[in-house]
């Protein structure tokens, strides 16, 4: 995990075991349920939990604070954000129960107890509210704020670094996307954050 520490260097020992521990529990996992596809495994700190930290670089969200990772599947972006922020609640949300029950087994492997999960679509879910909704890879960007605005406090807050709204983690050209969407998202190139060709044409995108 060291791409982990080259832009991150002063994480506590407790996050540090919990990261570390992560790698090969995916792969043990991954070779009963696939929730990360098998070459991408070798690039797992990477692609999967650099690039769920991206979102940190930019966002401070306070303790008690309560996030839902919408479309989680195997727990991206929320199980590394529940690591990098213990004191605020992750709540995983995904239309696929096992992928979930992998996520859900790994949290309670590295006993981080900030996570809990729903198996469900984000759409049915009537009985909750968060502060933030986070996202990677699931839905165009018209179809996350359709879903995630009934679910958001209304919370409206003013600090740069936090945030009441849906922070998106997506890739390639988003032109067409934005434009259908019919927001204004605020958007960070990632590859002026993390300097691997990886994160060329990566975005983190924030609707408030
Ligand atoms: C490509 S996967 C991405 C999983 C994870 N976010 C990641 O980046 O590794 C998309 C996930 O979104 C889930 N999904 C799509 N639409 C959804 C919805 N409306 N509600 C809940 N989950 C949804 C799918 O079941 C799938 O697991």
């Amino acid at each position: 995990m060291t791409i982990i520490q080259k832009y991150f260097s002063d994480f506590p020992e407790r996050q540090t075991q919990q990261l570390d521990a992560l790698k090969e529990l995916y792969s043990n996992w991954n070779q009963k349920i696939n929730v990360i596809s098998r070459k991408d495994m070798d690039h797992f700190y990477e692609h999967h939990v650099l690039h769920s930290l991206a979102i940190a670089t930019q966002f401070n969200f306070p303790a008690g604070y309560s996030i839902m990772d919408l479309g989680s599947g195997g727990g991206f972006p929320g199980i590394p954000l529940a690591i990098f922020f213990p004191d605020v609640h992750f709540h995983l949300v995904d239309s696929v129960n096992k992928k979930l029950k992998v996520a859900y087994s790994i949290a309670e492997e590295i006993e981080l107890h900030n996570i809990t999960v729903q198996h469900t679509r984000a759409e049915d879910i009537q009985d909750k509210k968060f502060d933030v909704v986070v996202s990677r890879a699931v839905a165009p960007l018209k179809n996350l704020w359709y879903w995630s605005k009934p679910l958001l406090h209304k919370r409206p807050v003013h600090e740069p670094k936090k945030i009441n709204g849906l922070i998106c983690l997506k890739g390639g050209n988003l032109t067409k996307e934005i434009h259908e969407s019919g927001l204004h998202p605020k958007v960070w190139e990632i590859e002026n954050i993390f300097k691997e060709p990886f994160f060329k044409e990566k975005y983190i995108l924030a609707v408030s």
